[in-house]
């Protein structure tokens, strides 16, 4: 270790959500002078105004702060900021694997949460070190000793001594925390004279400067001179621009080895730099990248249609927006019901409300999203290879199907105790298996394995609701198993709606077939004649309702005629029905009770 990198840190923060991460960073950016009081009152880590609604950090930025001990020493502080909530788990990992140690922080009002052990987890694993605080303890409703007790349970190699007790609002006890710092997390250890190889934590597109990356250098330098070479794509770039966030954009002339900043690249194609990918030199590049990071997977589907807009408007947004989050896929795809739009990908429901959210916001566009779905693995007679199934107007007829498997999750839970019998009964109406039950502290975990297409739809909210917001939830892919899925058809007026069809388990597909026909009879804008709305499962309609007609005063176009109506019932015809949003609420609303 060179004496440079002998005063330098590269650490994040991890905690449950709402524990306090954004304050204390804000904390240590001002008591390191990064930044003034009155900056950070506009908590600069959190810089969409999605993330400001929402109030959660979406995007990872990593901030160089000097820190002056008492000694009078400068130490380059690199503060690498993480996203908190379940669906953006994989943006932790990812920031974590650029750091040498975590500040674990813990709101002593709450104490230790689902997040704070998957988060405890992944620093674990990633062999980092772990310095635990409890935050909030100026609050009234602080149990301090109680978290404490909950973190020597959490990892028995804690001391009591070693735990932090702070304020990140007030800033009480922040001075301990960057001594902490100093003292705990081991300085980088890389070869300043080795070959460059630094790997890619985060990457953004920036419409003008093309694609921005963040990255750790683990060996050698780099100047910004350089042409520096991606090794998964081999993708060679000229550098443009290259600094550290201070909190905004510092030019820098060099970078090394123990350095984290960004490089801005000209590349103009998001999707030819990954994130886990290795930069070397063009000119004299390392054998063997660092290892990188497995691709992340859509946990849930689901259609987006222009509404009030134009399909290529709706191109424009979704493909700006793919560029600047590589976790979002999307491909066209075409309705009957509503035309030209795409079918997205997405990490879990709160993802896809967020990118929903960004295209009415950053693009104006309002956008209509069809009932979610996952993955569904589906073996046919006849066939070696198993088809992967991601929009339900794909899944095979019956009669060819010869078995069905889906995606299932982990799903850990952390609740007091009183709530165990509510609990089971949700996670058990979701069809999950219980696979672990264990105390920490005086709260309890469950972990139970459940399909995603049951988390996804809305289970997040439906626990907080039962267990009054104490219960919390992370989750982690299983395994595919297998499902007894049926695929529902919903005709109107006898025309099967494609945007309509969707896939559930055989024990629920009565109930639900029921609610929604005498949903969608109310739902759906009514025409001259009654419309009879089915829902049909392996070619027998299993419920049925009447759409009533306009009534005389309310009709404006000509009469259906005798010939026209029998027309339709024969048909194999389109349908050709305006669907609100309101119709797929609907049907989303029963999937998840
Ligand atoms: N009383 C008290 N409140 C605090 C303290 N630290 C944070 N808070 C409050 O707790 C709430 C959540 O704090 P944030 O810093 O936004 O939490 P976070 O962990 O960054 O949240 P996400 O980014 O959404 O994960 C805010 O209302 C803070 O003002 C503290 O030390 N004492």
């Amino acid at each position: 270790m060179s004496n440079r990198q002998a005063l330098i840190r590269n650490f994040a923060i991890i905690a449950h959500i709402d524990h306090g991460k954004s304050t204390l960073a804000d904390r240590i950016m001002e008591m390191t002078n990064t930044v003034s009081e009155r900056e950070t009152e506009a908590q600069l880590l959190d810089d969409l105004s999605v993330e400001k609604a929402h109030g959660v950090t979406v995007k990872s930025r990593t901030v160089r702060n000097y820190y002056i001990d008492n000694t009078g020493t400068e130490y380059q502080y690199n503060l690498i900021d993480t996203p908190g909530h379940v669906d953006f788990n994989y943006e932790v990992s990812r920031s974590l694997s650029a750091t040498d140690g975590v500040l674990l922080l813990v709101d002593a009002t709450k104490g230790v949460q689902a997040q704070t052990v998957a988060n405890y987890r992944l620093a674990k694993a990633a062999n980092l070190v772990i310095i635990p605080i409890v935050n909030k303890i100026d609050n009234m409703a602080a149990e301090v000793d109680k978290t404490i007790e909950e973190l020597l349970d959490l990892d028995d190699s804690f001391r009591e001594e070693d735990i932090l007790k702070i304020s990140a609002k007030s800033g009480l006890g922040v001075d301990a925390v960057l001594e902490a710092i100093r003292d705990r997390i081991p300085a980088p250890a890389g070869d300043e004279s080795g070959k460059l190889k630094a790997l890619v934590f985060d990457s953004k597109f920036d419409p003008y400067k093309g694609v921005i990356v963040q990255v750790r250098l683990f060996d050698g330098q780099l100047k910004s001179s350089d042409n520096v070479l991606f090794m998964a794509n081999s993708i060679k770039s000229q550098i443009k621009e290259m600094g550290v966030f201070s909190p905004l954009m510092t030019p820098l002339d060099t970078l090394q080895a123990g350095d984290v900043g960004f490089i801005v690249t000209g590349i103009k194609d998001a999707r030819a730099v990954r994130v886990g990918d290795t930069i070397t030199l063009a000119n004299n590049p390392v054998a063997t990248p660092l290892p990188g990071y497995e691709d992340v997977e859509p946990m849930v589907y689901a259609g987006l249609y222009p509404r009030g807009s134009e399909f290529k408007d709706l191109k424009i947004g979704i493909e700006k927006l793919g560029l600047n989050d590589a976790a979002f896929q999307y491909e066209p795809e075409q309705s009957e019901a509503l035309g030209m739009g795409f079918r997205g990908g997405f990490l879990g429901i709160f993802h896809l409300q967020i990118i929903r959210e960004r295209l009415q916001e950053e693009f104006g566009l309002d956008v209509l999203t069809t009932m979610p779905n996952s993955t569904y693995r589906v073996t046919v007679k006849n066939e070696d290879e198993p088809l992967y199934v991601e929009n339900p107007i794909q899944f095979p007829d019956y009669g060819q199907i010869v078995k069905v498997e889906e995606p299932f999750m982990l799903a850990k839970m952390t609740l007091p105790n009183e709530m165990l019998n509510d609990i089971m009964r949700l996670a058990e109406g979701r069809r999950g298996e219980l696979v672990d039950l264990a105390t920490i502290g005086s709260m309890l975990m469950v972990t139970y394995r459940m399909p995603i297409s049951e988390i996804a739809y809305d289970f997040f909210n439906e626990l907080k609701s039962a267990s009054h917001g104490f219960a919390t939830l992370s989750t982690e892919f299983d395994s595919y198993q297998e499902s007894d899925l049926v695929r529902i058809d919903i005709a109107v007026d006898y025309a099967k709606v494609d945007a309509l069809t969707f896939v559930m388990h055989r024990s629920k597909v009565d109930r639900v077939g029921n609610e929604i026909v005498s949903k969608l009879k109310d739902l759906i804008p009514r025409k001259l004649q009654s419309m009879p709305v089915q829902a049909i499962v392996e070619g027998r309609a299993i419920s049925r309702a009447d759409v009533p007609p306009l009534r005389k005063a309310q009709a404006s176009g000509t009469k259906v005629s005798k010939k026209q109506q029998q027309l339709r019932r024969q048909g194999q015809k389109k349908s050709d029905i305006e669907l609100p949003q309101a119709v797929f609420d609907a049907i989303l609303d029963m999937n998840s009770n």
